[in-house]
């Protein structure tokens, strides 16, 4: 037997025929209809798509967020699609770290606060919480912004600390919605170079973005149409 696994081998994330619908007869929506999917360890995808092409509830998917209407879901191998609600919170809150375009932050707890909630959620004891929050602040360029509020963040800084609160339980896979819709230029800039240096750290990524720049830093880029995949290209080709 070998000793290592090579890290391509193994699928961070996997579906068959992932399914989910919304309504039924004349209101029947098939927002994610039948997809396949792998993702290696180590990899980062990018989902772009038109307005409505199901992006957002494939991630909702992904991220045990929401439960399909059918087909398999495996995340690290665990298969997922029939977790109930407690189990499915266990894994969100242990193995998968979510970004949103609205950053998600509690308004009352400054950014240190914001981040060490989410290991403090998970079972981790203050003081090292706390470390990590910090370690992380610092990671994301936001060390000395620890103490304040969001309101007293710009935007950028605000995703900074969402994606930091991501990261604080070492997820297996993150899983951003859009990260830079809300953002500006330079802000988009901000969270792009922290994207590249997740990526080139080897985190399992899929980003659902609108934003070219997004795609082009992922290590394959796939396109969705009517719920399902229109392409699935190699886009950031080199890689
Ligand atoms: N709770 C819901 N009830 C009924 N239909 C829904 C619900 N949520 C989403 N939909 C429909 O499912 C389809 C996919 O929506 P989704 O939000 O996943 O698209 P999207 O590609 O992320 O769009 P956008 O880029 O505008 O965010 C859309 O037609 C949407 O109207």
């Amino acid at each position: 037997m070998r000793a290592h696994l090579d890290r391509t081998e193994i699928m961070m994330l996997r579906a068959r025929g992932l399914t989910k619908r919304y309504g039924w007869n004349d209101s029947l929506v098939r927002a994610v209809d039948e997809i396949d999917l792998d993702v290696p360890a180590g990899q980062s995808l990018a989902i772009m798509g038109p307005s409505g092409c199901g992006k957002s509830t494939l991630l909702h998917l992904l991220g045990g967020l929401q439960r399909p209407t059918s087909g398999e879901l495996w995340v690290a191998g665990r298969r997922i699609d029939r977790l109930g609600e407690r189990a499915l919170a266990k894994l969100r809150r242990h193995h998968i770290g979510l970004v949103f375009q609205s950053f998600h932050l509690m308004d009352e707890l400054t950014a240190v606060e914001n981040v060490e909630l989410a290991a403090l959620l998970a079972g981790t004891s203050p003081g090292p919480a706390r470390r990590r929050a910090l370690h992380l602040l610092d990671r994301v360029g936001l060390a000395d912004r620890a103490a304040h509020l969001p309101s007293e963040l710009s935007g950028g800084q605000r995703q900074r600390v969402a994606i930091a609160r991501a990261l604080s339980n070492s997820p297996q896979v993150v899983l951003a919605d859009e990260p830079t819709g809300n953002l500006d230029s330079a802000a988009t800039l901000e969270v792009l170079r922290l994207f590249e240096e997740l990526r080139a750290a080897g985190q399992t990524l899929v980003v659902v973005t609108h934003d070219a720049r997004i795609a082009a830093i992922a290590d394959r880029v796939i396109a969705m149409r009517d719920g399902a995949f229109a392409d699935d290209s190699m886009l950031a080709g080199a890689r």
